[in-house]
C-alpha cells in the first residue's frame, strides 16, 4: 500500500523580498488506506500543498515523497479537482475522458469505462456525454472515476463538494468514503470545511498560515481540540450540517507576506488581548507542535483542551 509523505515542504511564491511562503515546513503522511482530511480557510496553503505534491508547483524546500521516492505526474498518485473543468475537457465525452486514464494496454476499454462508471454509481449512458450535459454532482463522480481510471493508491482530494449544492455534498461523500474503503484508498481529503472533513476523515491535519497547527484522529481532534484555531472551525462546522463556507470569525487572517511573530495565531486568538498580557510567549516564540499522535502548535494546548466546551464533543457518525 503506498504512502505519500511530505518531508517538511515548503513552498514559496515569487522572490526573495517581495515573495510569500504559502507551505511553512509542513510534515503530513498520508496512508495505510485511510483519509486525512485537510483543512483549514481560504489562503491557508491547502492547495498549494496538494499541488506541490503531484508537482503542479515546486518546493522550495523539504521533499514530498510516493513511498519513499519523488513522486512521478501519474499514476499511483492522482488528484481531483474542485472544479471539475481543470480535469475534464469541455469538449470530451464522459467515456474518453475516463479513456484516457486507462493505462496503457488495457483491454477492452469500453468495459473498462463502463466499470468505472458504476464504481462511481452513474449508468453506461454517460459515457457519451459531454461535460456541459452532466450536473455538477455527476461530473464530480466522472472526474473520480477518472481518476480510479489510473489504479492510483493515493488519490488527494481538493474541495471536491465544495462547487456542489449541500444536498448533492452529502452523496458525494458517501461516495468518496465508499469507495476509499472498497478500494483500499489512501486519500488526502481537502476542505475548508470541517463539517465536511469531519464526515470522512480517519485522521485530521488543520492548517493555518502555512502551517499544520493541529493533527490527529480525527475523534481526538474532534472531541478534544487543543488549539484555539481548531475550536473556531469545529464552532463555526456546527453539528451534521454540511455548510457553506463559514468564514471563522470576524477576524482577517494572518497576512502570508508578514506571519506575525511568535505564534501566527495570536493576534486572532480568542484567549484575547487581556489574556495575552500574561501570554507574552505568544507574542514572542513560535510554537512547535507537541504531543505524540494528537499534536497542537499552540503554547498552551494542554489548558486549551481543557476548556473545551461540552457541545463541540460531538461523536463522529458511525460509519
Ligand atoms: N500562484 C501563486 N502565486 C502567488 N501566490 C499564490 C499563488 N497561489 C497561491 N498563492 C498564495 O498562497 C497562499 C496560500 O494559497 P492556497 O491557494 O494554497 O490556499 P488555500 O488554503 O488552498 O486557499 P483556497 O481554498 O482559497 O485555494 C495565499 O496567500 C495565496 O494568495
Amino acid at each position: 500500500m503506498s504512502e505519500l509523505r511530505f518531508d517538511n515542504v515548503t513552498v514559496r511564491y515569487g522572490g526573495r523580498r517581495r515573495g510569500l511562503t504559502a507551505v511553512d515546513g509542513v510534515d503530513l503522511t498520508v496512508g495505510d488506506g485511510t483519509i486525512v482530511g485537510l483543512v483549514g480557510e481560504s489562503g491557508s496553503g491547502k492547495s498549494t500543498l496538494a499541488r506541490a505534491a503531484v508537482g503542479l508547483t515546486p518546493v522550495s524546500g523539504g521533499a514530498v515523497l510516493l513511498d519513499g521516492r519523488p513522486v512521478r505526474r501519474h499514476g499511483p498518485l492522482q488528484m481531483v479537482f474542485q472544479d471539475p473543468h481543470s480535469s475534464l475537457d469541455p469538449r470530451m465525452t464522459a467515456g474518453a475522458s475516463i479513456a484516457e486514464a486507462l493505462p496503457r494496454g488495457t483491454r477492452d476499454r469500453r468495459a473498462e469505462v463502463t466499470r468505472l462508471l458504476g464504481l462511481v454509481e452513474l449508468d453506461a449512458e454517460k459515457a457519451a456525454m459531454l461535460p456541459g450535459e452532466l450536473s455538477g454532482g455527476q461530473r464530480q463522480r466522472v472526474a473520480l472515476a477518472r481518476a480510479l481510471a489510473a489504479r492510483p493508491e493515493v488519490i488527494i482530494a481538493d474541495e471536491i463538494t465544495s462547487a456542489l449544492d449541500v444536498s448533492i455534498q452529502g452523496t458525494v461523500l458517501n461516495l468518496v468514503r465508499d469507495l476509499q474503503r472498497r478500494m483500499r484508498l489512501s486519500m488526502l481529503f481537502i476542505s475548508h470545511d470541517l463539517a465536511v472533513v469531519r464526515y470522512v476523515s480517519d485522521f485530521i491535519a488543520v492548517m493555518y498560515s502555512g502551517r499544520i497547527v493541529e493533527s490527529g484522529p480525527a475523534d481526538e481532534v474532534l472531541a478534544g481540540p487543543q488549539h484555539p484555531y481548531t475550536k473556531e472551525l469545529l464552532a463555526a462546522a456546527g453539528a451534521l450540517a454540511l455548510s457553506e463556507p463559514d468564514s471563522v470569525a470576524d477576524t482577517e487572517p494572518a497576512d502570508p507576506h508578514h506571519p506575525p511573530p511568535g505564534c501566527r495565531f495570536h493576534p486572532r486568538c480568542p484567549a484575547g488581548p487581556l489574556v495575552l498580557a500574561d501570554r507574552e510567549i505568544c507574542r514572542e516564540t513560535e510554537p512547535v507542535p507537541d504531543g505524540h499522535r494528537h499534536r497542537a502548535a499552540c503554547h498552551f494546548a494542554a489548558a486549551e483542551a481543557e476548556l473545551v466546551p461540552a457541545h463541540n464533543a460531538h461523536p463522529r457518525r458511525d460509519r
